[in-house]
């Protein structure tokens, strides 16, 4: 997806001999504050948060510049135990993102145990070997007197755990606690060289993957208990209009069909709703997002579909971005 800068002045721009980058790896457990932390550094509400574990189910890359520098953040999926599927793919999804970034961040949630949190992170991601990495302790709002905790000690006993270790930061993405001294940290790790995404891409994913990730995130907030986690969007068409002689480009139409796949029956009369209400509201909510992100009108349609055991169905899994094997899409070079 791009930014609305000019491509070829943004493509001489890359090239500047004193460009710098960063490929850092956003990890952790659910609901841990990766997406949020993420949209904070970009300034704009690309990944999906909601207060539900388990948001975020591909790895994404989001691209920022500060100056000079170009920093690519790698949203992944929150780590977990698990002998599902889907969320094995979840979990590769993650591992994925670590593979190649010069940075990996670990966010620990300051609410939660974080020595916990810090061996389970080590447990699931199954590998002996990391790039440096900085924690992150999130959601500091939360927690009174924080200033009062013993971190030096946590951080010497994370030390001992996992010595790629480099610092711990406190954070808050709700209050901006030392968000901008992140930032500043971040653009002093980069290294010299052509950005990787010199085209004003702002992520590797087009509005197609978002506009699924926005109807999932809205079905997400509505609906309770257990059901979001039975719940897949797919998109059947996704059409762009071209604009009309004398209509504005900002007029433009994007027609997007979309399915919501459940597991149940049962669970297809939760989606749409008393009289359709449900569906409804899934549908104005993420109809808005969908149009700010694309920058004109859209007509959505939606429908539930019932697709038994989805989440175990190879090609609906490869449809939704999560291959079984392996298999990394990157599209930077290594340095
Ligand atoms: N109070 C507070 N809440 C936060 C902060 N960061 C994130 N949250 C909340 O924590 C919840 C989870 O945030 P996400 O950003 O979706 O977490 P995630 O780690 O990406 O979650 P997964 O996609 O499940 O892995 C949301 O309700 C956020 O609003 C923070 O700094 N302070």
């Amino acid at each position: 997806m791009k930014n609305t800068q000019k491509g070829a002045q943004m493509l001489i721009e890359h090239q500047h001999p004193d460009n710098k980058s960063i490929m850092v790896a956003v990890l952790g457990a659910p609901n841990v504050g990766k997406s949020s932390l993420v949209n904070y550094l970009l300034g704009m509400d690309l990944s999906v948060v909601t207060n539900k574990a388990q948001t975020t189910r591909n790895k994404i890359h989001c691209v920022f510049t500060v100056d000079r520098t170009e920093i690519v953040l790698v949203d992944t999926p929150g780590l977990h135990k698990t002998n599902q599927e889907l969320n094995k793919r979840l979990n590769e999804q993650a591992r994925e993102g670590v593979d190649g970034a010069d940075l990996n961040l670990l966010l620990v949630d300051l609410t939660r145990p974080v020595l916990g949190q810090l061996e389970d992170f080590k447990e699931n991601m199954e590998s002996d070997k990391f790039a440096k990495t900085w924690v992150l302790f999130t959601k500091c709002d939360r927690v009174e007197n924080y200033k009062e905790l013993p971190l030096s000690l946590v951080m010497d006993k994370m030390q001992e755990l996992m010595p790629e270790i480099e610092k711990g930061i406190v954070i808050s993405t709700k209050d901006g606690t030392n968000m901008h001294n992140l930032t500043g940290l971040l653009v002093d790790e980069a290294a010299p060289g052509p950005h990787y995404y010199g085209d004003g891409s702002v992520s590797n994913k087009n509005e197609r993957f978002f506009a699924t990730e926005y109807i999932r995130e809205q079905a997400f907030e509505l609906l309770n208990a257990e059901l979001p986690y039975e719940l897949a969007v797919v998109i059947d068409e996704y059409k762009d209009m071209k604009p009309k002689r004398g209509e504005t480009e900002t007029k433009v139409k994007s027609h997007i069909s979309a399915s919501i796949l459940v597991n149940r029956p049962s669970q297809r009369a939760i989606v749409v709703g008393s009289k359709g209400g449900m569906i409804k509201e899934i549908g104005t909510r993420s109809r808005k997002k969908i149009e700010a992100m694309v920058g004109g009108q859209v007509h959505l349609n939606l429908h539930v579909k019932v697709s038994p055991k989805w989440f175990k169905n190879n090609n609906i899994l490869e449809e939704l971005g999560l291959p079984r094997a392996k298999n990394s899409n990157r599209v930077w070079r290594s340095r």
